[in-house]
């Protein structure tokens, strides 16, 4: 029999692209092609199995002018298949759409036109890191991977030994990519359920109309196409943990039924009408904020209150100081050895500037851009300005997805931001505050002149000379 072929999800909307690239790739991939945001929902809820890769244009229908179609498609795929690997392919190239596409979660961004050999080796390069990371997956499961000292991290560490044993459930927060499902994996590690299941249901992936079924189970008969009896997630999960991820996709009616087992244990199989008790713990996680959905009458109150009895946060990147060199050293170990690649290392001025970085896509970004490094710089030593390519410094003080631009003629508006930024972060320093505007406005100048100091200069309204040094002693620091 025929080994099965991963499956790779082109989304473009150019039938001259999507046809050859068909043509070619089909030999290695099983190719589903969408031409939309709308028509990609549709196929991936009719999927058996996730896609392991993905092509995506970022103009698509209905406003092929402009990225954001593109963008929803990202965080689409990633929603419904986190370990998948996404190739941007675009023709809207330009820094700031390729920075936004890598930072959403896509691993790399090929500008059009490409040269297909090229683009299909890299498809089978992610394929491997990918195989990497899904055996990385297991042995997480098996050693609980949590990686961090800071406290942030030690006071999470603390509170899933303190919920890990009780039998209420637990609502993990946090931004996407900041390591969610890794905390869930950690509540059945540290619990007594050990040796019961730990089964991941992921709410944004499943069909609403089988969603019931999978969940619950269905006799047979119960409706077209139940052939045999089967149970659900929750009987199989049995005295174990079943975890519910993207628990703000689970649609309105099932909340419901969620609700009632969460309540008394109680459900039924479809088509039965026998009531069947659980036993399993319930850990849910979003990166939504569900109070606003409740508010916006998307999320039920009550199933909100059931599920936030214990409710933890998972920290942001950003708040995690050191722990961003750590996450780093391990990344790099990791990846160079089973690439089988040297890893690279960071002058000194480079590491300043990993500490500085905000990651907004957190740990998923942070891992991507150390396995582009490790591609790009395997065995080198790389300087501040050659990572930096590699960031998204399009909100220096952005906090996740919730960052505005600065408008340096809004005094009120920059007083709150600043108001803001000194009730989330101890120790602020007005000088590192002011430098890193700085350097951020002389960068942003030189990546838009393509490195051309007057052009930049003339940019800035200072004279080169002064432009140099101040690009000298920034770098200094
Ligand atoms: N503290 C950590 N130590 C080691 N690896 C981590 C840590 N946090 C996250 N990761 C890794 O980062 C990747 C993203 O994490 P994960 O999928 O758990 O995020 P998430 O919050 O569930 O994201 P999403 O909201 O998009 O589903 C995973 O490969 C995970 O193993």
């Amino acid at each position: 029999m025929a080994a099965l072929r991963p499956v790779l999800m082109i989304i473009d909307d150019d039938p001259l692209i999507t046809d050859t690239l068909h043509f070619v790739l089909s030999k290695h991939f099983e190719v589903c092609v969408a031409e939309s945001y709308a028509q990609l929902k549709s196929l991936l809820q009719q999927q058996d199995s996730m896609p392991a890769l993905a092509l995506v244009d970022l103009g698509l229908p209905p406003s092929p002018h402009t990225p954001e179609e593109g963008f929803k498609v990202i965080s689409a795929l990633l929603a419904h298949s986190p370990t998948i690997k996404i190739h941007v392919l675009s023709g809207q190239s330009d820094d700031a759409n390729v920075k936004r596409a890598l930072t959403l979660g896509a691993v790399d961004f090929i500008a059009k036109p490409c040269d297909v050999e090229k683009l299909k080796d890299m498809l089978l390069q992610s394929l491997k890191v990918q195989d990497v990371e899904l055996n990385e997956v297991k042995a997480e499961l098996e050693f609980d991977g949590l990686l961090g000292d800071s406290l942030p991290m030690q006071a999470l560490r603390m509170q899933i030994t303190q919920f890990a044993d009780s039998p209420f459930p637990v609502l993990i927060e946090g931004e996407s990519g900041s390591g969610k499902e890794l905390v869930a994996g950690s509540f059945h590690h540290a619990s007594k359920r050990v040796l019961h299941p730990y089964l991941s249901v992921n709410c944004a992936a499943i069909s609403p109309l089988l969603a019931e079924s999978i969940l619950f189970g269905h006799t047979k008969g119960a409706f077209t196409g139940a052939i045999a009896a089967h149970a659900g997630y929750f009987e199989d999960a049995s005295e174990g943990t079943l975890f519910l991820d993207e628990i703000g996709e689970l649609p309105l009616e099932l909340q419901a039924k969620l609700l009632r087992v969460l309540e008394n244990g109680e459900y039924q199989r479809i088509g039965e009408t026998q009531t069947r008790k659980s036993q399993a713990r319930i850990v849910a996680a979003t990166n939504r904020d569900l109070r606003a959905e409740v508010r916006a009458g998307k999320f039920r109150s009550d199933l909100y209150h059931r599920l936030s009895v214990f409710a933890v946060h998972v920290p942001p990147v950003r708040d995690l100081g050191d722990d961003k060199h750590l996450l780093r050293e391990h990344f790099t170990q990791f990846y160079a050895q089973q690439i089988g690649q040297a890893p690279f290392v960071l002058d000194e001025a480079a590491q300043a500037r990993w500490l500085d970085y905000k990651f907004p896509g957190n740990v998923r970004e942070l891992r991507n851009i150390v396995i582009r490094l490790i591609a790009k710089y395997s065995g080198k030593t790389l300087n501040a300005t050659q990572l930096v390519a590699e960031f998204d410094l399009s909100e220096p003080e952005s906090s996740g997805s919730s960052g505005e631009p600065l408008n340096i003629n809004d005094a009120a508006g920059m007083t709150a931001q600043a108001q803001r930024h000194l009730q989330r972060q101890a120790n602020v320093s007005l000088d590192s505050v002011l430098k890193s505007w700085e350097r951020a406005y002389i960068e942003a100048a030189m990546q838009m002149t393509h490195g051309n100091l007057s052009q930049a200069a003339k940019l800035l309204n200072v004279n080169r000379t002064t432009l140099y040094s101040r690009m000298s002693t920034t770098d200094e620091n």
